[in-house]
């Protein structure tokens, strides 16, 4: 017999919204369950099995108590149990299937199928479970339609499942949408099937005093249902101590990344841009060059001279001397120039766009410009330069790499030419390596067949104007190459080792030619011949001096060796025993380029010196710039206290040369006497002073 059932719409209303509530936590655990590691898998399973299937059960049971009966309806306790298992064992294995990585049909249809039996399950021992209004058969229509509700609603909890908690968490609203569908399936599940039952009698009529009363289950119920919105708040506090601790852990790993990324391009002593940045730099700069049709400039610095204040100032000095270099160099760029160190000395600047073979040369002037002025290092004054080589995008190259290469190649031109100087790119120029490499092969030949030469610089009495002495230069004139810089030539030499051969080769030929001067009547001049540090490190060093001596015959009083502060520092105490050994045989000795080392003078002042050579950077400033005028007279001031002779290099004007005298400095030597000359030139030009001499004397 069917009959037509009321329902009390509040307790229907509370029914569908618990039916929600719980839908909702559902997908929430669902999604928890599958990004939890294995233990904390477990407790999200038993917890969401409670709450869901307990969230089930609850909304079926309210949905019971909102049926108008006329009578006072009890439950059967070991039913309503086992309706509530049959909940929790559905919702237990549907969190179970969505834990799986990837939702398959058949594993979504197998899923849904069981979970809606356990729903139905539940549904129909909860309604055996009513005492005296058990329902002595269901509609089968009726029937039917609530089964397939509830695996139509399970399959879809399913696929909503597998669908919002993908890899990335959907929002709030789209999980309440499909919480809301869902619970539409819950709610109409359970209203079809209290439709599809059939009663003998007129339902709850009677009254039954066994099971549990209503008012119990009611209290059962508001607990569940208190249960799951514990549950559901608890998640949300957990997830909102998740998501700040997930904000605070991405925030720092986007910061630390961040840092990654610039320590990646960053050169950490100037905390300038790095050869990766530049190089980064370059790539795009071709890019946007092809795009508007222009082109830019790459510029190599390369400071002179970085390794001898380094070496003799130590590497704190150095360090604080390239940070200002680079700072220098920022403040000559203009903004859309990138400027990097990298390397040790080595600075390489990118124009921005558009920038023509004109604006590079001024941009590299301004450059070698900015590093005129002395720098500042704590107590020490210093000096330095640089050499610019240019490549030009895109007359010398197509790619970043070809561009630095071809800058490089320009830059080790420029310092060939002299330092201190800009150089572009030419095509043909050989690279850095190539030519070390042809000159290296080319010096061992000149040694062997002996076509280096040797040239002689007057070194002048100040006072009366007369050659003292002179200094041996080397200077090398090969057929394939030309004229090499001796600077170029000294400095292959020193990298190669063939100094050592080279320096006893000067050495030879110098005294040998004081020899023949002497022995055609030109007096006793001396010569003063540079050693190299590495000469000194040669054991035989004093024994073979004393050997050349010998050999060709030149009074030990008529040599002098010069040697840098640099080269001293290198290893001073052996520096010390052979000095006090050369020194015992008669030969003088002379600090060359004096003030550009900044040695200790406490250390200097053990050694056996009779002359302090002041550099010829200094000179040559004397009358222009005062703080070069200062330092020359420091420097001379220094040489008297202690005792030393003074020559002045570099003078090349009258007025460098008065300025000297002033200080009574005693000797010079430079361009304005005489720039280095050939042995025979030197001859004559002695003879002439002679006899200019001795006719003035007359
Ligand atoms: N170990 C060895 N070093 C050597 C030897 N021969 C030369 N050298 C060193 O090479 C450097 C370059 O020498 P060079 O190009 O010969 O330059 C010398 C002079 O030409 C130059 N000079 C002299 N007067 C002036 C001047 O008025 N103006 C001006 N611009 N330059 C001038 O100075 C150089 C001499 O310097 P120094 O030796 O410091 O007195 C140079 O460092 C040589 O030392 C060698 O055989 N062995």
């Amino acid at each position: 017999m069917q009959f037509l059932l009321s329902f009390d719409p509040w307790l229907v209303a509370l029914s569908f919204i618990v039916a929600a509530f719980t839908s909702l936590t559902a997908l929430d655990l669902a999604g928890r369950l599958r990004a939890a590691e294995k233990a904390a898998r477990y407790v999200w399973l038993c917890g969401g099995a409670l709450a869901m299937g307990g969230g089930i059960w609850s909304m079926h049971f309210i949905g019971m108590l909102a049926m108008k009966t006329g009578g006072h309806m009890q439950y059967d306790l070991s039913l309503t149990l086992l309706s509530m298992l049959a909940a929790m064992l559905a919702s237990a294995l549907a969190l179970l299937i969505v834990c799986a990585p990837t939702p398959t049909t058949g594993r979504l249809s197998v899923g849904g199928l069981t979970m809606g039996a356990g729903v139905c399950l539940m549904h129909y021992l909860g309604m055996e479970a009513m005492l005296s209004h058990t329902p002595t058969g269901y509609d089968p229509t009726l029937f039917s339609v609530s089964v397939l509700i509830a695996i139509g609603a399970s399959t879809a909890a399913l696929w909503l499942s597998f669908y919002l908690n993908g890899s990335v968490r959907s929002p709030l609203w789209l999980r309440s949408i499909a919480a809301l569908v869902m619970a539409v399936g819950i709610t109409g599940m359970h209203y079809t099937g209290m439709a599809a039952a059939i009663y003998d009698t007129t339902p709850f009529m009677t009254h039954s005093t066994t099971g549990i009363a209503p008012d119990y289950m009611a209290i059962t119920i508001a607990g569940i249902a208190s249960g799951i919105l514990l549950i559901a708040m608890l998640m949300a506090v957990y997830d909102s101590h998740l998501v700040s601790k997930t904000t605070r852990l991405a925030n720092s790993l986007q910061e630390a990344n961040q840092e990654l990324r610039s320590l990646a391009l960053m050169d950490p002593l100037t905390r300038m841009p790095n050869r990766l940045a530049v190089e980064q730099r370059l790539e795009s700069g071709l890019v946007q060059a092809d795009d508007r049709n222009t082109g830019f400039a790459v510029l190599f610095v390369d400071l002179d001279r970085f390794k001898s204040i380094n070496d003799s100032l130590g590497h704190h000095a150095g360090d604080q001397l390239l940070k200002l270099v680079g700072k220098r160099l920022q403040s000559s760029t203009r903004n859309d120039d990138i400027v990097a160190r990298v390397g040790g000395d080595e600075f390489l600047i990118v124009t921005g766009n558009g920038t023509s073979r004109e604006e590079s040369t001024t941009l590299a002037r301004r450059i070698i410009g900015s590093l005129e002025s002395p720098f500042q290092l704590d107590q020490h004054i210093v000096r330095t330069s640089c050499s610019v080589g240019i490549s030009l995008y895109p007359e010398h190259g197509d790619s970043a790499h070809l561009l630095i290469v071809h800058a490089d190649t320009a830059m080790y031109r420029a310092k060939d030419l002299g330092r201190n100087k800009l150089q572009f790119y030419e095509h043909g120029m050989r690279s850095m390596q190539d030519r070390r490499n042809q000159l290296e092969q080319r010096l061992r030949l000149a040694l062997e067949e002996n076509s280096l030469k040797l040239a002689y610089q007057p070194k002048v009495d100040v006072d009366s104007g007369r050659t003292r002495g002179v200094e041996a230069l080397l200077r090398w004139t090969d057929t394939e190459l030309g004229e090499v810089p001796p600077e170029e030539a000294i400095a292959i030499a020193e990298d190669t080792g063939l100094i050592v051969p080279i320096g006893e080769w000067v050495l030879r030929e110098a005294c040998s030619q004081l020899e023949r001067w002497r022995t055609s009547g030109l007096g006793e001049l001396t010569v003063a011949v540079n050693l190299s540090a590495r000469q000194l490190n040669e054991k035989d060093f004093v024994s073979r001096v004393r050997h050349i001596l010998e050999e060709t015959g030149l009074a030990p009083e008529q040599l002098e060796f010069e040697l840098t502060e640099t080269a001293i520092m290198q290893d001073p105490d052996n520096a010390l025993r052979i000095f006090r050994q050369l020194d015992s045989l008669g030969i003088a000795l002379s600090i060359d380029d004096f003030g550009t080392g900044y040695s200790n003078l406490s250390q200097l002042k053990r050694f056996p010196i009779r002359c302090l050579k002041v550099d010829r950077s200094f000179t040559a400033g004397v009358t222009s710039d005062h703080q070069d005028a200062a330092i020359v007279r420091a420097l001379i001031m220094l040489a008297h206290s202690l005792d030393l002779e003074v020559v002045a290099e570099g003078v090349e004007t009258d007025a460098q040369l008065d300025f000297i005298r002033r200080l009574k400095g005693q000797q010079y030597q430079g361009y304005l006497y005489s720039r280095p000359l050939p042995a025979a030139d030197i001859g004559r030009l002695i003879t002439a002073e002679r006899g200019a001499g001795s006719a003035g004397a007359m």
